[in-house]
C-alpha cells in the first residue's frame, strides 16, 4: 500500500502556559498542505526498511518504525517491507515526521482490517509525538493543549496560493518552547482567524518567530520579502525554521530564494 504523507503549517501559534508535565498548553490552527512524503508497505518474508531523502540522524529510530511497534504491542503486525521518500524537510516546523507515523497507523489500520476508529488512532498517535494526532483526521483545526486535541474551526483558504520557504536552519523544539515566556494573548486565536486575512498581520502571531528570529534574522527577512511580494498574511511555522506567505495570485519566486527549499502549491 502507498500513501503520500503530507506537511501542515501553523496559522497562529500561543503558548499559553507551562503544564504540571513539563510540557506548554498552546492554541494554534493547523491547516495541512500538499507537501509530501511518500511512504509504502508491503507485507514480506522478513521486516525491512528503507528511506530515502533527507536522511534522519542514524541514532534515532525513524517515526514510522515507532508507529509499527506501537501498534504491533495490540495487534499482530506480520513482517513488512517499509520504504520512506523524505520529500518534507526534516525538523522544519511542518510535522512531517508526525504524518509518516500518523499515515503509517492509518495504512496497518487499513492493510490489516484493524477496524480502528479516527479516535483509536488519535490514541496511539499521541503516544508518538504532540503533533501526530492532527494528520489521523489531517483536516484544518483548531488545535489545544498540548496540540494534540482538537475543535473543528470551519477555516478554508481554499483557492489561496502557498509559496514556503525553508533556509535549511534547523531549530530544535525543546530549545524553541525553553525560549518562549508563555502568555495568554489579547485576542483569543479563533475570533483572530474568523476575521479577514488581512487583518491577520497584527494579530495572528506565531509566539516562537520573536525568539528564533532574534537567533536567526535571516527569517525574518524571508518573511518581510513574502510581504514585499504581496502576500495577505507570512509566518513562520511551528518552531521553524519554515517561513510560508499567503497569496491570492502568485508569480514563481523561487529565483528569490536562493540556496533555500522552496514549494509552492494551491491550499485546499
Ligand atoms: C512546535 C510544534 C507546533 O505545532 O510543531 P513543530 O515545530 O515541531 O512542527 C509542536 O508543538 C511540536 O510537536 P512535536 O514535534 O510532535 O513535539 P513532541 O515530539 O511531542 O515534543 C518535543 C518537545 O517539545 C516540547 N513541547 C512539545 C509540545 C508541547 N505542547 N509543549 C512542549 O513543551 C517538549 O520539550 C518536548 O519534549
Ligand atoms: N520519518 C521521519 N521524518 C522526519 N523526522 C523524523 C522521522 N522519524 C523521526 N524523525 C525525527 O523527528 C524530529 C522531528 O521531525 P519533523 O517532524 O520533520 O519536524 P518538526 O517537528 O519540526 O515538524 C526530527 O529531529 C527527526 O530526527
Amino acid at each position: 500500500m502507498l500513501t503520500f504523507p503530507n506537511a501542515k503549517i501553523n496559522i497562529g501559534l500561543n503558548i499559553l502556559r507551562k503544564r504540571p508535565d513539563g510540557y506548554h498548553d498552546l492554541a494554534s490552527c493547523f491547516y495541512p498542505i500538499g507537501l509530501s512524503d511518500a511512504l509504502e508497505a508491503i507485507p514480506a518474508q522478513k521486516a525491512a526498511f528503507k528511506t530515502v531523502g533527507q536522511g534522519i540522524r542514524e541514532s534515532e529510530v525513524n517515526l514510522v518504525s515507532k508507529a509499527i511497534n506501537l501498534l504491533a504491542k495490540d495487534h499482530r503486525v506480520p513482517p513488512l517491507s517499509v520504504f520512506l521518500l523524505k520529500g518534507i524537510p526534516i525538523g522544519a516546523g511542518l510535522g512531517g515526521g508526525s504524518a509518516d507515523a500518523a499515515f503509517m497507523i492509518g495504512m496497518l489500520n487499513d492493510m490489516l482490517n484493524l477496524r480502528l476508529s479516527a479516535d483509536q488512532q488519535e490514541d496511539y498517535a499521541r503516544q508518538l509525538g504532540s503533533d501526530c494526532a492532527f494528520f489521523v483526521r489531517n483536516v484544518p483545526m483548531y488545535c489545544y493543549e498540548k496540540g494534540d486535541r482538537f475543535e473543528e474551526i470551519g477555516l478554508s483558504l481554499k483557492g489561496l496560493q502557498l509559496f514556503l520557504v525553508n533556509p535549511g536552519i534547523h531549530v530544535s523544539t525543546p530549545a524553541a518552547y525553553a525560549g518562549v515566556t508563555p502568555a495568554i494573548p489579547p485576542l483569543d486565536l479563533r475570533e483572530a482567524l474568523a476575521g479577514p486575512i488581512s487583518g491577520w498581520k497584527d494579530n495572528v502571531v506565531n509566539d516562537f518567530e520573536k525568539s528564533v528570529f532574534q537567533a536567526h534574522p535571516e527569517l525574518a527577512i524571508i518573511k518581510n520579502r513574502l510581504y514585499d511580494a504581496g502576500a495577505l498574511y507570512a509566518s513562520m511555522s511551528g518552531s521553524g525554521s519554515s517561513v510560508y506567505g499567503i497569496f491570492q495570485n502568485l508569480e514563481t519566486m523561487r529565483n528569490k530564494f536562493k540556496n533555500c527549499f522552496v514549494w509552492q502549491g494551491e491550499l485546499n
